[in-house]
């Protein structure tokens, strides 16, 4: 069953110089999936989600959300979206009270609604104390919340997370993974870029890999094990993109560190 495509990815290319760091990248995207979007370090992982969002606009081929090319529709788009980027600037000298309502504002809701929503989002997640003290005084899982709460508070229809789960405490990994679980079956789509893959593995309905600016896989978990011989999608990480060495080089590393000067 295949439900409403919402995002579609012909083509992608996208160049630094005369470096090509998206090598053609096609993707169809449905309601209601949660996309494992995972690749080695410069992949290109953060650069397709930033054209997604329009964040970066010189690129070649074409990206559409909702049936609708981004280049023509650029402002509607961006208010069913949400964005949890692995590295936020929050206002530090806001408390959560005054920054939500800002952010609430630019998606168009009065303060009161966002009030009304934000406080008891902030109870859920443990830190609704905190709510009118000022970012600064929060630590690094705090934080984490406050930018998925500001992401979520206009009830976007797709959710874009880098590493969100950064800093947050095992119980706070297990309520989120559940609202993750319940955004989906309520038809929300989810893109989740990670390097934790044993979060990935459990959460996700279907997994991209992208290796050097291409897909070189696309399935749900157990489709990947019946394709390769690796039973956790971290052996099968390694297996596609042909690693094999961390011993070696875990060796070297210490031995290195280890040298005495003479
Ligand atoms: N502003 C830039 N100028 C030049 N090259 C860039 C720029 N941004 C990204 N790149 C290059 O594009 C490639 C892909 O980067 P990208 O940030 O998308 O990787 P990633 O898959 O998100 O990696 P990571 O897992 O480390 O976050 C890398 O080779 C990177 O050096």
């Amino acid at each position: 069953m295949v439900g409403e495509e919402i995002i579609t990815i012909k083509n992608l290319r996208k160049n630094y110089g005369t470096e090509e760091v998206l090598k053609g990248v096609d993707l169809h995207v449905y309601r209601g999936e949660i996309i494992g979007y995972i690749g080695p370090n410069g992949a290109g992982k953060s650069i397709t989600v930033k054209i997604i969002l329009g964040i970066e606009g010189n690129y070649r081929g074409e990206v559409m959300l909702f049936g609708k090319n981004i280049r023509d529709d650029s402002m509607e788009y961006k208010r069913k979206i949400g964005y949890v980027p692995e590295i936020a600037e929050v206002y530090d000298n806001l408390t959560a009270y005054e920054y939500l309502t800002f952010i609430g504002q630019l998606y168009g809701m009065s303060a009161e609604f966002v009030e009304h929503k934000a406080k008891r989002l902030m109870e859920l997640f443990g830190i609704g104390e905190v709510y009118h003290s000022r970012i600064s005084s929060y630590s690094k899982g705090m934080r984490q919340k406050l930018l998925i709460i500001s992401s979520v508070l206009h009830n976007p229809d797709i959710l874009f997370l880098d590493e969100p789960i950064n800093g947050l405490d095992a119980n706070s990994v297990m309520v989120f993974k559940e609202i993750l679980a319940q955004f989906a079956s309520s038809g929300k789509t989810i893109f989740y870029s990670s390097h934790i893959m044993d979060v990935v593995e459990k959460i996700s309905s279907r997994i991209i890999l992208l290796n050097d600016g291409k897909i070189v896989i696309d399935g749900s978990f157990k489709e990947l094990q019946t394709q390769n011989e690796q039973g956790s999608l971290e052996g099968i990480f390694n297996q596609l993109t042909g690693f094999n060495n961390h011993k070696e080089i875990g060796e070297s590393f210490v031995s290195i560190v280890q040298e005495v000067q003479s």
